[in-house]
């Protein structure tokens, strides 16, 4: 179906409010690795975060790469394993998720950021001295007596966003990969949905929109759920609707929205501009956590 002019003038026009209400705002946008494997995709994405930074918004990409680091990992006839949604994370490992996440997978982003005429830098939690983290204590979310050993898998310990600040304020499009740095030098692997939620509140986002493979957030029949409170949520969690990668996801999300970024949502990334279509235009995509 092809658009009037009249029509394609009202597309249009329907942005303007949404870009003043959020000029000079800050959007931290996790772009999951499950949502980026469209090169198409890919294209849209990147045409999206450059065209909201012309409009005088500030994303902020942080990026996961699940999937890339599994392919990866197989190559060395490695098999990933996971644990309440976070990679169990051996020497090698870490190894392959720095080569994986602070490389291909971020250089991939940034050349398509900079070709679709913005300027992206690609930044490690090293970088700046961003992201601080230590070994993540995990127990079991069923009997909080049993720990799990995720070997090096961070949590965040600090986040300073002045090097994030300050390549925004100079036109840059800051593109985060969730790597850490603990107190002797070591590296750890933190989930990137926890690190975009981390950075949403140090940054006080407007919204933090994390991009996935599914619709968002759905009941046990398979139903997308629009809206989540916290209470909700410990509910889904509780009895098992919630699992696997979707759980540092939701405890990213609630905690964004506790720490008072405005609006969190979990959108599916494979609807081409979604980005644009979320921000820029009255639909409502996903799901939106509230705090209560
Ligand atoms: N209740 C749920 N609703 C939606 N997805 C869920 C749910 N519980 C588990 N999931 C899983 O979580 C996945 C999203 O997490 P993940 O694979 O880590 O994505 P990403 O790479 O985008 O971070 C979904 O594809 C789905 O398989
Ligand atoms: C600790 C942990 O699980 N780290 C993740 C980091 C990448 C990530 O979060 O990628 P997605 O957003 O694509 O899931 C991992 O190793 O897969």
């Amino acid at each position: 179906m092809s658009h009037t002019p009249a029509d394609q003038a009202q597309i249009l026009a329907q942005a303007l409010p949404y870009i003043r209400k959020f000029h000079g705002k800050t959007m931290v946008i996790k772009y999951g690795g499950n949502a980026m494997t469209d090169p198409a995709l890919q294209k849209a994405f990147a045409e999206d975060v450059v065209l909201l930074k012309l409009v005088g918004i500030n994303p902020i990409v942080v990026h996961g790469g699940g999937p890339q680091i599994d392919a990866a990992l197989s190559k060395i006839g490695k098999k990933g394993q996971f644990i309440q949604g976070m990679r169990v994370t051996d020497a090698e490992t870490m190894d392959v998720v720095e080569w994986v996440l602070g490389g291909e997978v971020q250089q991939d982003i940034v050349g398509l950021i900079n070709a679709a005429g913005g300027k992206a830098v690609g930044l490690t939690g090293r970088d700046g001295a961003m992201i601080r983290a230590r070994k993540l204590k995990m127990l079991d979310l069923n009997d909080p007596s049993v720990e799990h050993d995720v070997g090096q898998v961070g949590e965040i310990e600090s986040i300073d966003p002045s090097i994030v600040r300050a390549l925004q304020d100079d036109q840059f499009i800051p593109v985060v990969s969730p790597i850490g740095f603990g107190p002797d030098n070591e590296s750890y692997n933190i989930n990137a949905d926890l690190v975009a939620s981390k950075l949403a509140e140090i940054l006080k986002a407007e919204k933090l929109m994390m991009l996935t493979n599914i619709r968002g957030v759905l009941d046990k029949q398979g139903e997308l759920l629009t809206e989540l409170t916290s209470r909700r949520i410990d509910e889904l969690v509780e009895d098992g609707t919630i699992s696997g990668g979707m759980l540092p996801k939701i405890a990213g999300a609630i905690d964004a929205a506790k720490c008072g970024v405005n609006a969190v949502h979990i959108i599916d990334g494979r609807v081409p501009h979604v980005l644009l279509l979320e921000i820029l235009t009255e639909q409502a995509f996903g799901t939106m956590i509230r705090s209560h």
